[in-house]
């Protein structure tokens, strides 16, 4: 009894997982220390919330740790590292990819203050995340790596943070190897040349800069005196009716779907009845606490807090991020919301064995019960039979949840090429998005019905030690960018901007950044709308058949390139087979490169002469092991690598 009680307790605490628990990696000193009758003393004026932000690698959820530790939230334990990453593939990527909230109890000039943290993801697949979580927090830490400076999702999240008016607090991390030579940059760690780089980037006071060692402690001290000091205490009035702004929303297997919200005015109370201004749905506030880190009921929240309420919500998709709760006949003004994210990558997923379908559906609607921002339709290919078609903020983005369905589901999927959504506009002037190649429409249908074909476009900024600017401009030339801007941050770092197509830097872009800057350039990008392009549709053939699932979208300039490209690579994955199989790549009728994969003999034991049979069981079972991993496309048996070869052509996890 005692047992199952602590595996439910530990799930619970895992509720954000999607249901698969994790052993967990901390040890709180939450749920027994916390005083429950503590948050109604908590007044506005002794509340702060605010957030991490910085580009990826920079030190974000250390930093959380050590002031969960300095408050006391969580123990002081070698164990407790990253707590605030809990997803498995947070603690195996090294990356957070959903921001986290905890709050903390900390006393400063004998007065205690409830403060609230938002640990944020860096990478710009996830900026959806940080933005949101923005709007729950009145200043924020703009943490720059001493070594690394000022890197692009760093200018990024700035303007974030700068364009929703919060008080930005700059802290230069890693302080500590300040006297070892900085592996990244080859030079000594300079916190005053990164300083001096903020007050130039983003007009900050540098002399206002804190220096830290997440690591190792140093200073850290100072961070929670400036925060509360800083940044302003949340306004509202706990008399007003009700306004809860809701930012995040997870689903707990055990207690159902658990919003996060932000109490701009009033109070939220356990058996509160209330409504959703989005859909005039009604509920009932079964629980609400605060987050410390985990959930800890505290039976009502007040306005300026920031914590969880569990109401009567059946399923996760009645959770509108930027949703208001109001209390039942008290309506009020919603609060302005965000605007939806939006899919940027669409990818085809299928299960390998089309039995698995029914299995691999229910991994999918619950993994995507935590992730809203991926989108969902069903969709059926000619080659691989059922599947769906998913939309992802980026590829990174779309390579996490390939491997949390992987992890967390044991679903062996095959997932198609990714591609840009593209817009077709037609003679009448109806515009149709195009998710999947196999819309695209033909070569014979374009003269008459399209007027215009356009592709998404990005403002891309890269930033980089001066001596590779030569590789960075080149790269960006060839993958069809205009060059925007161009500015020193210093006297050793270069900030450029590039107006690219989307579809350039879902592919190989980030990978080619990294290795032509030896792996000091940084970029992120934002979109900026759509473009007339010349865009063309290239089948991949096996045996003379068109393999719809294996179709892609590209500018005309380059199909020579990746039709000789695509067939040489899946030469080199398609087994040999029992007669000859011809590789084409085709535009409409005609063939940019063909390649031929010779036949071969079945009997994989014929040379196995002798009678030794467990040698013949071996290769008979590797060869039923190899059929599995096989997708029968008419006569042809195509690997799932086939798909992957083509996706890292291809899809790179665009961004570490
Ligand atoms: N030397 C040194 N290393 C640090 C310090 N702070 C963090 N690190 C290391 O930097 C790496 C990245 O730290 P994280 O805290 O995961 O960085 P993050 O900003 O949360 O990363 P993302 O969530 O991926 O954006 C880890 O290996 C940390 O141990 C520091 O003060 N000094």
């Amino acid at each position: 009894m005692l047992l199952q009680l602590a595996l439910r307790q530990s799930s619970r605490a895992c509720g954000r997982c999607s249901g698969a628990a994790l052993p967990r990696a901390y040890t709180s000193a939450s749920a027994l220390h916390w005083p429950r009758s503590a948050s109604p003393e908590f007044t506005t004026d002794r509340i702060r919330n605010f957030s991490v932000i910085a580009h990826i690698d920079h030190g974000k959820s250390t930093l959380a740790d050590r002031l969960l530790e300095m408050t006391g939230t969580i123990s002081k334990r070698s164990s407790n590292k990253q707590v605030l990453d809990k997803l498995e593939v947070e603690r195996e990527r090294g990356i957070t990819v959903k921001a986290q909230t905890a709050s903390m109890i900390y006393e400063h000039k004998g007065t205690r203050y409830l403060l609230n943290l938002i640990d944020t993801p860096g990478h710009v697949d996830f900026s959806y995340e940080v933005s949101r979580s923005l709007s729950a927090c009145q200043g924020t830490l703009l943490l720059v790596d001493a070594c690394q400076g000022i890197q692009a999702q760093t200018v990024a999240n700035f303007f974030l943070a700068f364009s929703q008016d919060l008080t930005i607090i700059p802290v230069i991390n890693k302080v500590a190897s300040l006297y070892v030579v900085c592996a990244i940059d080859m030079v000594a760690a300079d916190p005053e040349r990164i300083a001096r780089q903020m007050e130039s980037a983003f007009d900050v006071d540098a002399s206002e800069a804190l220096k830290v060692s997440a690591k190792t402690g140093i200073n850290v001290d100072q961070i929670l005196p400036a925060v509360i000091e800083r940044i302003p205490s949340p306004v509202g009035d706990r008399e007003k009716p009700l306004r809860a702004l809701l930012f995040d929303s997870w689903y707990d297997q055990y207690v159902g779907v658990v919003c996060l919200v932000a109490i701009k005015d009033g109070q939220l109370r356990k058996g509160d009845r209330i409504v959703s201004s989005h859909t005039e749905n009604k509920y009932e506030a079964m629980e609400v606490g605060l987050m410390y880190p985990e959930q800890v009921p505290t039976g009502a929240l007040y306005a300026g807090q920031v914590g969880y309420v569990v109401c009567s919500m059946k399923n996760a998709k009645e959770a509108h991020i930027g949703d208001t709760f109001y209390r039942l006949k008290h309506p009020v003004e919603p609060l302005p919301g965000f605007e939806p994210a939006k899919s940027m990558v669409f990818a085809g997923i299928y299960p390998v064995d089309a039995d698995d379908f029914a299995q691999l559906e229910e991994s999918i609607v619950k993994l995507t019960l935590n992730d809203a921002s991926v989108n969902v339709q069903k969709e059926t290919s000619l080659a691989l039979g059922q599947g769906w078609r998913l939309g992802f903020l980026g590829t990174l983005h779309l390579d996490v949840f390939r491997q949390r369905l992987e992890q967390e589901y044991a679903a062996s999927v095959i997932v198609t090429q990714p591609t840009v959504p593209f817009k077709v506009v037609m003679k009448d002037g109806k515009e149709v998005l195009i998710r999947t190649p196999a819309d695209f429409p033909s070569p014979e249908h374009i003269p008459h019905h399209v007027s215009e074909l356009q592709e998404p476009m990005v403002l891309a900024t890269l930033i980089f030690p001066s001596e590779y600017l030569g590789p960075m401009m080149e790269l960006c030339g060839t993958r069809r960018g205009e060059q925007q801007e161009y500015q020193y941050l210093d006297d050793h770092r270069v900030m450029i901007k590039y107006k690219l197509p989307l579809a350039e830097i879902v592919t190989d872009f980030y990978d080619e950044l990294k290795s032509r800057s030896s792996g000091f350039a940084s970029f992120d990008y934002e979109e900026i709308g759509y473009q007339e392009s010349d865009l063309v549709k290239m089948d991949v053939l096996l045996n003379g058949k068109p393999v719809d699932a294996l179709a892609t979208v590209l500018h005309r300039s380059q199909i020579q390139v990746v039709g000789r490209d695509w067939a040489k690579r899946l030469k080199g994955v398609i087994q040999r087979q029992l007669f000859e199989v011809a590789i084409q790549t085709a535009v409409g009728s005609r063939v940019i490169a063909r390649e031929t994969v010779p036949a071969m003999r079945k009997n994989v034991t014929a040379k196995c002469y002798g009678g030794d049979v467990t040698r013949k069981m071996k290769l008979l079972n590797k060869q039923r092991e190899g059929k599995k991993r096989m997708k029968r496309l008419g006569s042809v048996d195509l690997p799932q690598e086939a798909f992957l070869t083509l996706m890292n052509k291809g899809g790179s996890t665009g961004g570490r």
